[in-house]
């Protein structure tokens, strides 16, 4: 070979400012692979103007053949390495999220593009990636990949996600101790309902009222009385399942369903609560106890439609009333609503 056409690193062979004129004893056609040259210059050209990355890699060895100059500033030379030693942090094996299976079918022919979101592992930026699998110029089958950095968009999805998270978590929670608030009983109450009658299951609900609060805030004041209304609330939910619904539906009134549970199982969780906050807050300043209500229903009774919204309000009511009598026999015990 001629020493003018002897540059490996060339991707079209010619070395540079070889011309067909040169004084060389040249034994191919120079002025076919100035043209070659010459469009691959224009290629190239136009590939690292982009504000993006640019690879192509082989599909079974996994050699990086192309890197644009955004690709190199990036992540550095090719170095006759991997796409994945290159592109990614730690990897000496190809990466587990590797989209090469995506690009070819079972009979190895290309599929099309594969468009998908990725954060790469050595920067921590966010990019597009649009995948493809190709016939290269010798024949082989490459992976080519453009990727595009979306972090400032990914960032902002992010923040509203999280935004939105919390406004729903705020909308149905209490502020205060951090319960359900009754909005969030309804809706939770109208789901757990339908699949309860679902599943012909039976529940109560439960209505449960601090006693004599004004007295803590009259003897107290306003703060040590919301200080109660948290370690009340603390107490209640350690006492609950997790499947129990606890609301604070009112300034000192809290509103409990108890899905999947039956007359002697519903008893026996509210007793527990009574005798929680009784005991629970014994050795506190403020000494606090609560009357309650329950009331059962067995949604098997329900043949076919299912009203969730009255028989809520129905429920509520009756729990109300025996929570009322347990206030009218002493306070600090449990009654349940005469059928
Ligand atoms: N600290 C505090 N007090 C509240 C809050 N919401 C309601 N209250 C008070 O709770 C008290 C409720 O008083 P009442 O309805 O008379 O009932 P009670 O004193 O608990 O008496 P019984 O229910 O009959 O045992 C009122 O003084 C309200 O101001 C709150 O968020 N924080």
């Amino acid at each position: 070979m001629n020493a003018c056409h002897s540059d490996a690193d060339s991707p079209t062979g010619l070395q540079a400012g070889c011309t067909k004129d040169c004084a060389k004893d040249c034994t191919v056609d120079c002025s076919a692979l100035q043209e070659k040259h010459n469009s691959y210059q224009a290629i190239s050209t136009i590939l690292n103007s982009l504000d993006a990355l640019v690879y192509v890699s082989d599909l079974q060895t996994y050699d990086l053949i192309y890197l644009n100059d955004y690709g190199t500033k990036a992540w550095g030379q090719i170095g006759g390495r991997k796409c994945y030693q290159v592109l990614q942090a730690g990897q000496n094996a190809p990466c587990q999220f590797c989209t090469n299976h995506l690009l070819v079918d079972a009979a190895g022919k290309p599929t099309g593009t594969h468009v998908w979101e990725f954060q790469n592992t050595i920067n921590g930026r966010w990019y597009q990636c649009r995948d493809q699998a190709v016939v290269w110029v010798d024949g082989r089958l490459v992976r080519i990949e453009i990727a595009t950095d979306i972090t400032e968009r990914k960032v902002m999805e992010q923040q509203l996600a999280a935004a939105k998270a919390l406004a729903e978590r705020q909308a149905s929670t209490d502020e205060l101790t951090q319960l359900y608030n009754r909005r969030a009983f309804f809706a939770l109450s109208r789901h757990l309902f339908h699949q309860g009658h679902r599943a012909g299951q039976k529940l109560a609900v439960v209505m449960v009222d601090l006693d004599h609060f004004k007295r803590i805030n009259d003897e107290w004041n306003h703060a040590a009385g919301d200080a109660v209304l948290v370690k009340i609330s603390a107490l209640a939910r350690n006492l609950l399942r997790g499947s129990d619904v606890l609301a604070r539906i009112g300034g000192e009134e809290f509103a409990i369903l108890l899905p999947d549970t039956n007359e002697a199982e519903a008893w026996q969780l509210v007793e527990r609560l009574r005798a929680g906050f009784e005991h629970g807050t014994a050795n506190d300043e403020i000494h606090c106890t609560a009357s309650f209500g329950i009331t059962y229903v067995n949604l098997q009774d329900f043949q076919s439609e299912l009203e969730p919204e009255s028989l809520l309000g129905t429920l509520l009511h009756q729990a109300d009333v025996a929570m009322m009598q347990a206030k009218a026999t002493g306070r600090n015990r449990v009654c349940v609503f005469a059928q």
